[in-house]
């Protein structure tokens, strides 16, 4: 059974002064009933990680380096995210696949070091627009979640999220039952890989999830979570989805 994780994208948002959005939920949900986690920028994981450090928040990184260390000049390591306090790192997001070409390959490349770091990596995956409206949605899907997720993934190691592109920051949503398709797919292709850990890893939506329309996300089976943009950055937002988490 996968465990129920809230969790946080700030791309490439905040400063120190949003800091005080996380202190603020930290205090409401001193005990909630799923994991929370947060990814700032590569600037603040450190202040936030030390920040949130006695409190059920944990954080992450938003993309790492499939090399320890060396000559890559902007680029850090799965490693330096543990350094900073991370215990997560998001990998495969469509906007690194998108603005820096990132290949399944390059994904599962960086997916092994995040486990080389001793930490959890929290896979990306989803169609664009035109790839729905072809009718090849579980497809692209499926061929991502087999090219970017190396052996050896488990419930204490992955995390996957599926994110419609078209559904990233546009206030669109695919239907419930279009969710359910897809979460059922990547379910039943994770247990026939991996067998029980299949079920053990938790299986994230992610695309214009909003206290207002958490609930039903929620409600739709295989959907262990969320992974949110936008309502992230502010403590009011996200924690209404977390509340919403704890009551599905
Ligand atoms: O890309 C996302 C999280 O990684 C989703 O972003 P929004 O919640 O802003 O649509």
């Amino acid at each position: 059974m996968a465990r129920k994780l809230a969790a946080g994208n700030w791309k490439m948002n905040g400063t120190g002064a949003s800091l005080a959005e996380i202190e603020a939920l930290a205090k409401a949900y001193p005990n909630p009933g799923c994991d929370m986690l947060i990814c700032p920028p590569a600037t603040l994981l450190s202040r936030l990680s030390e920040r949130t450090s006695g409190t059920t928040i944990k954080t992450g990184g938003q993309d790492c380096h499939a090399a320890t260390s060396g000559a890559h000049t902007g680029d850090i390591s799965a490693e330096m995210i543990a350094d900073a306090g991370g215990s997560h790192v998001i990998v495969g997001h469509s906007e690194r696949r998108a603005d820096h070409g990132e290949t399944d390959s390059d994904i599962a490349a960086k997916t092994a070091a995040v486990w080389r770091a001793g930490l959890v990596a929290v896979i990306c995956l989803g169609e664009t627009l035109a790839e729905r409206e072809a009718g090849q949605t579980i497809d692209v899907v499926a061929s991502q979640l087999s090219g970017s997720v190396p052996d050896g993934a488990d419930g204490d190691n992955t995390v996957i999220a599926y994110e419609p592109v078209w559904a990233i920051g546009t206030g669109k949503v695919p239907t419930l039952d279009e969710i359910a398709a897809v979460h059922a797919d990547i379910r039943s292709r994770l247990k026939a890989r991996f067998g029980a850990a299949g079920d053990d890893m938790p299986i994230l939506y992610g695309g214009s999830v909003k206290p207002s329309n958490a609930d039903e996300i929620f409600g739709v089976a295989d959907v262990d979570g969320a992974l949110v943009g936008g309502a992230s950055l502010k403590a009011e937002d996200f924690g209404g989805i977390v509340a919403a988490l704890e009551r599905a």
